[in-house]
């Protein structure tokens, strides 16, 4: 089974990619679906956040406020950091989880959707990255449109992350999606036949 990262800032199109490589066979671990779901009320990264933020990120409803953190921490880098020295370690442990489970199903690669799969260390747990890629005004553009976010939000998440330069050096495959969600498909169906299909799935690298 071949272990995959699949990375690029935010709205760049990795759950698009992701979703697709579903549908050609790949089992889909998302990093995000994993943060949210640990920070639901009791779970271990809601805990944690709870004890070092304060009670004032618990909203009316008992939900971990996250708009208010997201706010806090996008615009204060010693603040993010502090998140994610709670929240990038519990992440990891599940990610190795859900591959364990993926490499017993018999799946031929697990793709592990995570935006910031690089700037965590987590590549060490990924024999290939690939990487969402599209022009940065287009990325601004896409947040805007998904997430009702301001310009300004926008461009304080993407700040947040890597530059997509500096992603680029550990990237052993770029996919260009700034084209139509067709376009963005068929490449993914191209890369998917020579890296997976056509490498005996990856077999000789298993760990
Ligand atoms: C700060 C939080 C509460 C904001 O929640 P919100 O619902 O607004 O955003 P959501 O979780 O859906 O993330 C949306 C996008 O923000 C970006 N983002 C999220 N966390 C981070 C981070 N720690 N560093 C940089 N970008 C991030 C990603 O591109 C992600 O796709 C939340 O993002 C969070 O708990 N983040 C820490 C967990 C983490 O590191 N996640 C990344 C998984 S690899
Ligand atoms: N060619 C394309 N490829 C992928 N997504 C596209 C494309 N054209 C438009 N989009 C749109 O861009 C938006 C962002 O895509 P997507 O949600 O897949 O990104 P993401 O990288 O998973 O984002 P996040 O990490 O923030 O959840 C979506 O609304 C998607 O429909």
């Amino acid at each position: 089974m071949k272990i995959i990262g699949l990375t690029g800032g935010i709205a760049s199109g990795k759950s698009t990619v992701a979703q697709h490589l579903g549908a050609l066979g790949a089992v889909i671990v998302d990093a995000d679906a994993i943060s949210r779901a640990l920070s639901q009320p009791g779970g271990s990264m809601y805990n944690a956040i709870m004890h070092t933020f304060g009670p004032e990120y618990r909203a009316e409803n008992g939900q971990l406020d996250r708009k208010k953190l997201g706010a806090c921490v996008f615009a204060d880098p010693a603040q993010l950091a502090k998140l994610n020295a709670i929240s990038h370690p519990l992440i990891r442990a599940e990610i190795g989880r859900q591959i364990a489970q993926a490499r017993e199903g018999g799946a031929p690669a697990v793709i592990i959707d995570a935006p910031v799969l690089l700037e965590s260390g987590m590549q060490d747990m990924v024999q290939e990255v690939w990487l969402a890629v599209l022009p940065v005004e287009e990325q601004i553009s896409r947040v805007m449109a998904r997430d009702g976010a301001t310009k300004d939000a926008a461009q304080a998440r993407i700040a947040a992350q890597w530059p997509l330069e500096e992603k680029k050096k550990y990237a052993d495959v770029c996919i260009d999606t700034s084209g139509t969600i067709a376009d963005t498909c068929r490449i993914v169906d191209k890369i998917w036949i020579e890296r997976v299909q056509n490498s005996g799935n990856g077999a000789e690298k298993n760990e």
